[in-house]
């Protein structure tokens, strides 16, 4: 075992044991995981996790296994510092970070969590074996920490049914809980791949928000309707590559066709520039 993971053990069973001093009897372990370069939406996962349980874990990694070889795993934003200065002010002082080689001692694994079906459609087609690696590292992050809650956003959407999936199906005894998306005052989804935006490209971005805008003020008029308001704010926008647009149920993340009649996760995933970004939005249909 490697020293973070030592560490970081050894500072949750301290604040388990003060935590019982404190008069907790069975103090809550809650972990938020993150790849860092943090912003609102994930200060938001730790409020919600505060109120979740008693001692707050935030995990900051860029994991490997999750990204394509023609990824931007080598440019991610990474903030280290920053990022615990903004936990600190949180009043979150337990931080995971570990390196690639105390997460991958042997530089891969030959064991790994498979993802199944929902995991190859939608962000998993785009990025066969994501979700792969993404339940990998998730499913070593509840060994290495133990939390009773995570905590995670629906911004990533499929990540999070993924999630839920993987406890249910493997009896992890993880509680999963998710949160609301978090937006700029514009509805931009926060995301820390913003950061490569410049500022005609983040104008462009707007256009997937607005898109699922326009999806939901269509809800009343069926799944058709919905998809084909949000398909023309993405058509009147030239300068995004549109991955797909798609509406599903959230009980099975398959596609829903008409007629349908109940609540439908829109997604949506494009380029702008060279930034790939994903948003999606929850509505009634009928
Ligand atoms: N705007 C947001 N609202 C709610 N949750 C969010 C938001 N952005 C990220 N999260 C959640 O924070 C957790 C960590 O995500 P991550 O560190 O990959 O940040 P990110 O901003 O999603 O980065 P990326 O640029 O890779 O999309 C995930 O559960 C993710 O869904
Ligand atoms: C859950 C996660 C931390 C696993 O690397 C990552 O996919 C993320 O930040 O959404
Ligand atoms: N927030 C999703 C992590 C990823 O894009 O790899």
């Amino acid at each position: 075992m490697t020293d973070s993971i030592i560490t970081i053990r050894a500072q949750i069973a301290d604040a388990r044991r003060a935590a019982v001093q404190g008069g907790i009897d069975f103090p809550r372990v809650v972990l938020v995981p993150t790849m860092g370069a943090l912003h609102d939406g994930h200060l938001t996962l730790v409020d919600e996790a505060k109120k979740l349980g008693d001692i707050v874990v935030v995990s900051i990694f860029v994991n490997p296994l999750q990204f394509g070889p023609n990824e931007d795993l080598s440019t991610y934003p990474r903030t280290l510092d920053a990022d615990v200065a903004q936990l600190a002010d949180r009043g979150v002082s337990l931080v995971f970070a570990p390196t690639p080689a105390e997460m991958y001692p042997d530089g891969d694994v030959s064991t790994r969590v498979v993802a199944g079906d929902a995991g190859s459609t939608f962000e998993g087609r785009t990025r066969p074996g994501h979700f792969d690696g993404m339940l990998t590292v998730v499913s070593k992050l509840f060994h290495i920490v133990s939390p009773d809650v995570a905590v995670f956003g629906e911004k990533d959407r499929q990540q999070l049914f993924l999630v839920k999936r993987m406890v249910r199906d493997l009896n992890v005894p993880v509680e999963v809980h998710g949160v609301p998306i978090v937006r700029a005052e514009d509805g931009l989804a926060l995301s820390s791949r913003n950061a490569f935006l410049s500022d005609a490209e983040r104008r462009s971005a707007l256009t997937l928000s607005r898109a699922l805008e326009a999806a939901a003020s269509a809800q009343d008029n069926g799944i058709d309707a919905v998809l084909s308001a949000a398909q023309s704010v993405l058509d009147a926008e030239p300068t995004i590559d549109l991955d797909y647009l798609a509406a599903v149920d959230p009980a099975t993340f398959t596609p829903v066709t008409s007629p349908y009649a109940g609540s439908s996760v829109v997604l949506v995933a494009a380029r702008v520039g060279a930034t790939r970004l994903i948003d999606n939005r929850t509505l009634a249909v009928s």
